[in-house]
């Protein structure tokens, strides 16, 4: 076998380290290694092949053991303990035959062992051997080294999961993610990170692939919440391949979506609440509304609408200007957003100077009794208005309509029958709570004012 006629054509170039303190010996290998195309570097001791090797990083040594000074198992011990040389591969050349003498030279991490008289035929084999395995290895370690590379530096996290929910291997960004040390998350289970329904459902995925590697198919991305390690929860997308490496297994990426939810989330929440005053919308107020009503068409509990308009408001900007006019309506939505404080209450400005407030589960009298507490709080607050006809300060008209919604009741009726009421008040001179009582079902007059419970 010629160098040429194997994959070493490309290494013709390996470079070559001989070293031996006898010069026939130095020459004669010299002149081989050349003529195998190899460059060639010698050394007549074991310091200066220390010195060469840190310097030139050879692909292979060949190394003499009997020199004067450092021999040659000593020069080999330091260029195996030393990071820059320790992979480079040792072929001892020795009269030193004996079993003892080989073992030991193999001990010390040589590749090979050619005993002395050389056979130069039988150097240049056992030459190109080597340098055709640590080709190979080299590009094995290359390669592994780039994807260690890329998996410590990713962006997204990595995690390796066994069928069991086992997590074998996270990389950094995935340790980051979650607030874990390196190493911190291997040997725990997906159930230590996400909830147990989610965790479930993966565990069953895996089970299955595990039963069944052949009709695998990728898990897709699904938005998930996973736990940190400090008890907060990060919503993360994640994709999960499965593959097989002597067992089932699954390639878990996790990309963070937390910055992008939340400017969803503020998004949504900018959509939903009125800029000036800061309590809910329009928008908000009727699908909220929407839901209360199909919710009390289900369970037949009465529903209370609270339509307010702030008296003379018109007047009060004249007087005092338009910014004035707006901190009032923000005193005043304050007021009145104060009264909304079950889950099922809510308070919204719903256009202009006029407010609107939600109460579910609350029949007329609860509803009024509100409205009346609501009413006096805004009276009670003596915003100065210095050209009301009515009153000296801010004051409000306030309708109640309430309804126990039917399936063919629309919404629109419990808003004309409030807003009937609130122009009532306005009509009996302002500042004062006004009961709509002409609705198909549950309406009733201004009477005692009882708690709700
Ligand atoms: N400062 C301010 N004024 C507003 C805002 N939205 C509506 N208004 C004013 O509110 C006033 C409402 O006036 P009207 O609907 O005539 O009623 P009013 O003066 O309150 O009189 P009554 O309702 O009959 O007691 C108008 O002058 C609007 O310009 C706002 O966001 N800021």
């Amino acid at each position: 076998m010629t160098p040429g006629s194997t994959g070493l054509s490309a290494r013709r170039d390996a470079a070559v380290l001989i070293v031996d303190d006898a010069p026939d010996s130095l020459s004669a290998l010299r002149t081989q290694m050349v003529e195998q195309g190899y460059q060639t570097f010698v050394a007549s001791s074991g310091e200066r092949a220390l010195e060469l090797a840190r310097r030139v990083h050879p692909d292979l040594i060949l190394l003499d053991i009997v020199m004067p000074g450092m021999d040659g198992f000593e020069t080999c011990r330091q260029l195996k303990a030393h990071p820059v040389t320790q992979r480079i591969p040792v072929i001892f050349m020795s009269a030193r035959t004996a079993t003892d003498d080989v073992v030991a030279g193999f001990d010390l991490g040589a590749v090979d062992y050619i005993g002395k008289p050389l056979r130069m035929p039988e150097v240049c084999a056992r030459v190109r051997t080597q340098l055709s395995i640590r080709a190979s290895a080299e590009t094995q370690h290359e390669q592994a080294e780039r994807l260690r590379t890329i998996v410590n530096n990713m962006a997204e996290g990595l995690l390796i999961i066994e069928a069991n929910g086992r997590i074998q291997f996270t990389n950094p960004a995935c340790d980051q993610y979650l607030g874990y040390g390196p190493e911190e998350l291997a040997g725990r289970y997906i159930s230590d990170l996400l909830n147990p329904l989610v965790a479930h459902e993966y565990l069953e995925y895996f089970s299955r692939y595990a039963a069944n590697p052949e009709t695998a198919h990728s898990h897709g991305t699904r938005e998930v919440i996973i736990r940190h390690k400090l008890g907060k929860s990060v919503c993360m997308d994640l994709t999960l391949t499965p593959m097989f490496l002597r067992q089932p297994l699954f390639i878990g990426l996790l990309h963070d979506i937390t910055h992008h939810k939340l400017s969803e989330d503020a998004l949504q929440r900018a959509a939903m609440v009125d800029p000036l005053t800061k309590i809910a919308n329009r928008r908000h107020f009727d699908s909220f509304l929407e839901k209360e009503w199909q919710r009390a068409t289900r369970t037949g509990a009465p529903l209370s609408l609270v339509v307010l308009d702030v008296d003379h408001f018109k007047l009060y900007n004249d007087t005092l200007g338009h910014a004035a006019g707006d901190v009032c309506l923000q005193q005043v939505a304050q007021a009145i957003a104060a009264h909304a404080l079950r889950g099922t209450d809510l308070a919204a400005r719903y256009g202009g100077e006029e407010f609107v407030l939600l109460f579910a589960e609350t029949d007329a009298n609860a509803a009024a009794a509100l409205a009346e507490s609501v009413r006096a709080h805004i009276e009670t607050l003596q915003l100065p208005h210095p050209r009301s006809p009515t009153s000296p300060w801010i004051t409000v008209s306030i309708g109640v309509a309430t309804m126990t919604p039917r399936q063919n009741d629309r919404i629109e009726s419990l808003f004309v029958a409030a807003d009937r009421a609130m122009y009532a008040a306005k009509e009996e001179g302002r500042n004062r709570v006004r009961i709509n009582a002409g609705l198909p079902s549950g309406a009733s007059g201004l009477g005692s004012v009882p708690a709700r419970d």
